[in-house]
């Protein structure tokens, strides 16, 4: 068994992760960190899952008092990024779902899990179909170097472009050489119409209520289009992923970022 804290227990992404350790075998609650309901029990806060656990609004108490061996943190970029660095202060070793950290605040995680010598997991997102979207689109940018991102979110998300359309575009940059899109010309008469810019390829970002989780990727060659596309319909849909991640982080030494490295 693993014993697990989880960060954001009343978000969407955090009360998915109550009801996925309520139904697999392998982990065990013991404490929640939130921004209210200090001391009380999980199962006293309607809407949550019966468990015997607290909920904690410090989290230097929450580490110290629970004999935690991972951080599961579904929360903001600030505090997601504060709580990855307290967790590994304490020797639990950090899963991560939540998106938007910096790459310099990536940089550090690495470094306070190289000085520690344990373990992390940050994986932009944890659905199985999206991690394979991204390997085919870094696959697919060998032969079609002209390429743009468009995700798609539900209107509550803080970051924009997506964890996931930054990954995305990180992969292919490493397939590709650098190169400028559209006409050498190209002037926006409205300002951000052609989209946020990485290396020269192009990421939207739409949100949307209704919308829950989604990416195109569309490479555009001589007379053809290939469009790889990849749809979250609910947060279940990530579960699996933080599961294995919980497993998978317990055998690590390093900082993992991405989940298709623990996928086998
Ligand atoms: N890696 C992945 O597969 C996925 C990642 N995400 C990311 O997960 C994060 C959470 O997403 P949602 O659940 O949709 O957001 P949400 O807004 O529904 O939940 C965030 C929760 O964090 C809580 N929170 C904020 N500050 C806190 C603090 N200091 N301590 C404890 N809790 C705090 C809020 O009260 C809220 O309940 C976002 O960064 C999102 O981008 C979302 C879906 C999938
Ligand atoms: O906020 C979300 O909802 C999601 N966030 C992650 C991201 O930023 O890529 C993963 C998924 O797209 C859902």
């Amino acid at each position: 068994m693993i014993n697990v804290i989880v960060a954001g227990p009343r978000g969407k992404m955090g009360k998915a992760a109550l009801e996925m350790i309520m139904k697999e075998g392998n982990l065990t609650l013991v404490g929640c960190i939130d921004r209210k309901n200090d001391r009380t029990m999980v199962k006293d806060i309607e809407g949550l899952p019966a468990f015997d656990a607290l909920i904690y609004e410090n989290i230097e108490e929450c580490l110290t008092e629970t004999n935690a061996d991972v951080l599961i943190d579904l929360t903001t970029p600030e505090h997601g990024y504060n709580h990855t660095k307290a967790s590994l202060n304490h020797g639990v070793r950090p899963v991560v779902g939540t998106t938007g950290f910096t790459e310099d605040q990536l940089q550090e995680i690495t470094g306070i899990c190289e000085d520690k010598g344990i373990g992390a997991v940050i994986a932009p997102n944890f659905a199985t179909g999206a991690v394979l979207m991204m390997q085919f689109a870094k696959w697919a940018a060998k032969h079609f170097p002209d390429v743009e991102i468009i995700e798609k979110h539900h209107d509550q998300k803080l970051d924009a472009p997506s964890g996931t359309a930054v990954k995305t575009a990180q992969l292919i940059k490493e397939e590709r050489t650098s190169k400028v899109q559209g006409h050498p010309d190209e002037k926006e008469t409205l300002e951000g119409a052609r989209g946020a810019d990485v290396d020269g390829m192009k990421i939207h970002s739409m949100r949307l209520p209704g919308l829950v989780a989604h990416q195109e990727v569309v490479f555009g060659g001589e007379g053809q289009t290939l469009t790889i596309k990849h749809d979250s319909m609910n947060r279940a849909s990530f579960m699996s992923g933080v599961n294995l991640s919980c497993e998978k982080v317990m055998e690590i030494d390093t900082l993992v970022y991405g989940l298709e490295h623990l996928l086998e």
